[in-house]
């Protein structure tokens, strides 16, 4: 398939999501999106979605914000159970965010992949809890530093894709959103250059056409993630299949996502 077209590119709103990780508590999640809300304005929020994915402890926290102060940032959480209730110790279940008004929920990013030994099928049953409970999956895929060494990058990527969606029904596959994170780029300012962004993302839109339609391909949005900062998200952003940006360690500092947000102004 062809890269997208301006026009198909322009009819996705772009979304950047700060990924919180283990950072801020409640109380500085509530200082950190109240500077996002006082310096994004309406403009911002027309032009680009933006949310936060912050840690449990904190949902209940920012969830009162946003109601309270009418605040048009989203939210949502990092990991998700799946299962719905019962006894899995330390679990978060997808009922749980949904009373907690979450709008997005991260599947497999890769630490949870590494240090939490999650598979593909495991992602897979997330991705339903998901749907399952109303929240948008941002389904995390991409590959580490071997991988991406023997040039394997765009098949390595596309199986996860493929496991993460497997019997995803089209109703709601339309609405996932796919987050490609080279793992060599997340943390380390290693940032992928634009054509390798553009690379997997084009490759991954190819395959949800191939896997639904070419339709429901254009309408999906796909996020870059691994070190994006202000002063390269411009130019990550200008790629045709790039819509937005999963962004870590930039996001704890408001005043930088608040530029992410603005990239078209960088
Ligand atoms: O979820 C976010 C990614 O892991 C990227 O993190 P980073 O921006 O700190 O490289």
């Amino acid at each position: 398939m062809a890269a997208a077209t301006p026009t198909e590119k322009n009819a996705r709103t772009p979304l950047m999501a700060g990924n919180w990780k283990m950072n801020l508590n409640h109380l500085e999640a509530i200082a950190h999106v109240q500077k996002l809300a006082f310096a994004l304005s309406d403009k911002d929020h027309d032009a680009v979605e933006t949310a936060v994915l912050v840690p449990f402890t904190d949902l209940r926290s920012v969830q009162t914000l946003v109601d309270g102060d009418k605040l048009k940032i989203k939210y949502g959480a990092q990991d998700i159970s799946s299962h719905d209730s019962g006894a899995y110790t330390g679990e978060v279940s997808g009922p749980m965010l949904a009373k907690l008004k979450c709008t997005y929920v991260a599947v497999g990013h890769s630490e949870r992949r590494q240090y939490h030994a999650e598979t593909d099928e495991q992602c897979n049953e997330k991705v339903r809890a998901a749907y399952k409970h109303g929240l948008t999956p941002i389904l995390c895929i991409g590959e580490g530093l071997d991988v991406r060494k023997a040039g394997e990058q765009v098949p390595y990527t596309l199986a996860q894709l493929d496991g993460g969606l497997k019997d995803i029904p089209a109703d709601q596959a339309e609405s996932v959103v796919i987050a490609y994170e080279p793992v060599w780029a997340i943390g380390t300012g290693e940032v992928a250059t634009p054509e390798d962004a553009q690379e997997v993302c084009g490759a991954i839109r190819a395959r949800l056409a191939e896997l639904y339609s070419q339709e429901l391909a254009d309408q999906v949005r796909i996020q870059y993630g691994g070190s994006v900062k202000s002063g390269n998200v411009a130019a990550i952003m200008a790629q045709p299949d790039v819509d937005g940006a999963l962004v870590g360690g930039a996001a704890l500092d408001a005043e930088e996502f608040v530029k992410i947000v603005r990239f078209r102004d960088q």
